[in-house]
């Protein structure tokens, strides 16, 4: 019987950041930023006099990422960077580094975290954008540990999709995108992935009330309705 995976960890909850720690860290972002500029090899993360608002979301295969991610983008103005999706790009360029990725995926395990960041400070650098949404990032201690050392930025929304495994295999199973990773013995290994490394990075947020569990159950526009309030809170994203 599939199990909810969530439920391993009560740790997690749908918690609110408290706003003395929201303004304590929105300064810490500032003065990490107005010390470094990118000319200075840290991502240049200035646009247009804004500090970078990121986004993680997070979930396991088929809770509903991708989907959601496009919804946002159509409501609040974000660049959805799907780490899935650039390494998918990096295997079909035939660089010796996409060998090694397809590999990777095939056996639902993680990428070596410089990867997958490099990727995700290319498009960042070169979008006008400051608004982030880094689907299926962090999957990993190792990721989220890579991020930090070469943005120095943490993540303002860590979004969690909730989703009972039994769900996950049957909309993974009907993607039909053709992925070498959408089939029974590699999403069986994907999910191990996710209870083993990515549900410690979702507590690692909770515990830093930046965690939004969403109950990714129901339909699409039904789970984006729970979705919607989180991005609104944030005033400064409508500017
Ligand atoms: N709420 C939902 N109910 C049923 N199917 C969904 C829902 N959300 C997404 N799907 C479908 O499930 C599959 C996985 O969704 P996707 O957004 O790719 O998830 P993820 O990026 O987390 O793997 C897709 O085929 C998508 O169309
Ligand atoms: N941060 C990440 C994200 C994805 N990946 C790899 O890419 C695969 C597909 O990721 P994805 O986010 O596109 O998968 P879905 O959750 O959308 O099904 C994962 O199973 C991992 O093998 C990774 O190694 N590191
Ligand atoms: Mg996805």
């Amino acid at each position: 019987m599939w199990k909810r995976v969530a439920s391993l960890s009560p740790l997690i909850s749908s918690k609110r950041s408290s706003t003395l720690n929201q303004a304590a860290y929105t300064f810490k972002r500032f003065e990490s930023f107005t010390t470094e500029t990118p000319a200075q090899g840290k991502v240049g993360m200035f646009f247009k006099g804004k500090t970078p608002f990121i986004t993680f979301v997070l979930g396991g295969p088929g809770s509903g990422k991708g989907t959601q991610c496009e919804k946002i983008v159509e409501n609040f103005g974000f660049t959805h960077l799907s780490a899935g999706d650039l390494l998918r790009r990096e295997i079909t360029s035939n660089t010796e580094d996409g060998a090694k990725i397809l590999d990777t995926i095939k056996e639902g395990k993680i990428v070596h975290s410089e990867v997958t960041v490099k990727l995700i400070r290319k498009e960042i650098d070169s979008s006008d954008n400051y608004k982030f949404l880094i689907d299926g990032f962090p999957r990993s201690e190792e990721n989220r540990i890579e991020f930090e050392r070469i943005t120095e930025a943490e993540p303002d929304i860590v979004l969690f999709f909730d989703c009972p495994e039994e769900e996950m295999v049957k909309r993974v199973l009907n993607r039909n995108q053709g992925r070498v990773d959408d089939n029974i013995d590699t999403i069986r290994k994907r999910l191990k992935t996710f209870e083993s490394l990515n549900l410690p990075v979702v507590n690692y947020y909770s515990k830093r009330g930046k965690l939004y569990t969403i109950n990714a159950v129901g339909t699409a526009d039904e789970i984006f309705e729970q979705v919607r309030p989180v991005f609104a809170a944030h005033e400064e994203l409508s500017t």
